[in-house]
């Protein structure tokens, strides 16, 4: 089997290292603040298990207090804690604190399932119950750690002790950890007050890169290293002493509640990281196509606007919200038709901000699989960016293969002239890969594919099975041959 390009092992790989890198940095901010309260971070080695007992006994720990998750992963890491110290007479407390709301507040108040739309789950949220209390950032003085006893207490492993050797990096993410940079950028995003207040956030540019268009927070809600409350306490003290201000869903408060949003759906949505036996996802007739996957995954679609998108998520970890919309649909309902499952896995691997409610949500929505259902709404890999860009200065910063590419073509390299592609030191099909389908009939065919799919759900009210799904497949596919499509016939060999 191919080696995956995305996995994620010391020595196999650098995709991925950026996120590690990023948890890194912000594990040393956080030692140097419990430095400055007068204690500090314990890192331990060993098995988990016995390592937390020995600390119980030997520091004669009475009460333990983690983070409540609301993905199975780590909802099952909680379980195994509970298993090391059920018995020791330890008590465990895990208050909801990573989100705005607790998630099962909201199903309750729902009547027992998450609300499936923005507008409905806003109406039930109201303001969340800790809002009157203040929240500072400001640790107070903290117990030191006292004897370590026989544990070999460690500073912060480097990436280079973690195993990663062979860093002969060209590009890696300009974002740096740790709540000291979280407070940092939140106090710049929000230092001009009346564009904070009027933020609003289609209109935002994808293609500024050199200034993002949006805060670049995700990573440090992520990570813990920016509360959401605190987040969410600041832009509150902002739209009080202003006369006019945007609102939810666009709105930055907005843009925090739909945080919360894909929290609550995914903690009351069983299997909500798979089509199957999801009840709130679409059974589609996804492709399982490999060479098409790795031609998106790995910059080689030869639609400069996708592929630079891509290249700037491997190099930097993070790329602007319609910058994943474009790529997401592109693989999915747009053009290549490939399952949603296997570009959020790829997601996963390279986003610093990956996190497991947020993408899934918004790949089960991309795909038109949940929450939106307008698949005839495509975003085109070729006039998308250009309204923005039509220079295309992110193409030619990301990808550097086409920066002499005059501007008439830099969307659309396929269409230039041979001189052209010379003079622009550029041949296509040699130094940068034709397009691997044609748009046009590419997303007739996705079009088509799920107005069938969509017409199978209805009508067997969602419970199709993988034979039904099989079925639509091969119709699908003897339709598609009315079709004109000569891209699909000749689905060019992909360039390595
Ligand atoms: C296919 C796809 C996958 C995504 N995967 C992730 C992911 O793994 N992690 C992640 O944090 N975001 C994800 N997003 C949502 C969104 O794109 C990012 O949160 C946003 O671009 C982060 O940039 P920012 O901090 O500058 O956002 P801002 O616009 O400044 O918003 C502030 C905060 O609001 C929250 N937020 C904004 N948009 C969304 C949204 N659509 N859904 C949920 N929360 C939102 C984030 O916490 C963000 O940091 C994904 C979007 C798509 C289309």
């Amino acid at each position: 089997m191919e080696p995956d390009p995305t996995a994620f092992s010391p020595g196999s790989s650098k995709a991925g290292l950026n996120r590690i890198q990023f948890l890194l940095e912000s594990l040393v901010d956080l030692d140097l603040s419990l430095k400055k309260a007068g204690s500090r971070l314990l890192v331990l080695k060993g098995d988990p298990g016995e390592v937390l007992i020995r600390c119980l006994k030997e520091w004669s720990i009475g009460k333990l207090c983690f983070e409540y998750d609301t993905e199975p992963y780590y909802q099952a890491l909680d379980e195994k804690v509970k298993g090391y110290v059920s018995g020791t007479g330890v008590e465990i407390f895990s208050p909801v604190s990573h989100t705005l709301y607790n998630p099962a507040d909201i199903i309750r108040k729902n009547g027992g399932s998450p609300p499936l739309s923005y507008q409905s789950f806003l109406k039930l949220a109201g303001q969340p119950s800790w809002a009157t209390t203040h929240l500072s950032t400001t640790i107070s003085s903290l117990p030191p750690i006292g004897n370590t006893g026989s544990f070999a207490v460690s500073e912060v492993p480097t990436v280079r002790e973690l195993g990663y050797e062979d860093l002969a990096e060209d590009e890696m993410t300009p974002f740096k950890g740790g709540e000291s940079e979280a407070l940092k950028r939140l106090r710049e995003s929000i230092a001009n007050k009346e564009r904070a207040a009027n933020f609003e956030k289609p209109k935002g540019d994808p293609s500024a890169f050199l200034k993002p268009a949006t805060t670049v927070l995700s990573p440090y809600l992520k990570f813990g290293c920016l509360s959401s409350r605190y987040f969410y306490q600041c832009i509150q003290d902002i739209l009080k002493c202003s006369k006019k201000h945007t609102s939810p869903p666009v709105s930055l408060l907005g843009q925090l509640l739909w945080r919360d949003f894909f929290y609550t759906a995914a903690f009351g949505t069983p299997n909500f990281d798979q089509m199957k036996g999801n009840r709130i996802c679409k059974q589609i007739p996804w492709k399982n196509d490999d060479e098409l996957l790795a031609a998106w995954r790995d910059s080689r679609t030869g639609f400069p606007w996708i592929d630079a998108i891509m290249v700037q998520l491997r190099k930097w970890g993070w790329i602007h919200h319609l910058a994943r919309h474009s790529v997401a649909c592109f693989l999915t309902r747009g053009d290549l038709f490939v399952h949603w499952e296997r570009g959020r896995h790829v997601f996963e691997r390279l986003l610093i901000d990956s996190d497991w409610a947020i993408n899934n949500g918004n790949w089960l929505w991309l795909s038109c699989s949940s929450f939106f259902y307008q698949y005839n709404r495509i975003y085109s890999p070729i006039s998308f960016g250009k309204k923005y860009d039509p220079a295309g200065n992110y193409i030619r910063h990301f990808l550097p293969v086409l920066k002499d590419m005059p501007k008439e073509y830099i969307y659309v390299p396929w269409t230039a002239p041979i001189s052209v592609q010379r003079k622009a030191k550029c041949i296509i099909g040699v130094d940068y890969p034709k397009s691997v389908v044609s748009h046009d009939s590419a997303s007739k065919e996705c079009k088509m594919r799920l107005g069938e799919a969509y017409a199978l759900n209805k009508m067997l009210n969602g419970l199709v099975n993988e034979e039904d799904l099989n079925e639509l497949r091969r119709k699908a596919d003897n339709e598609s041959t009315n079709l004109d499509s000569v891209s699909r016939k000749k689905k060019q060999k992909l360039i390595d």
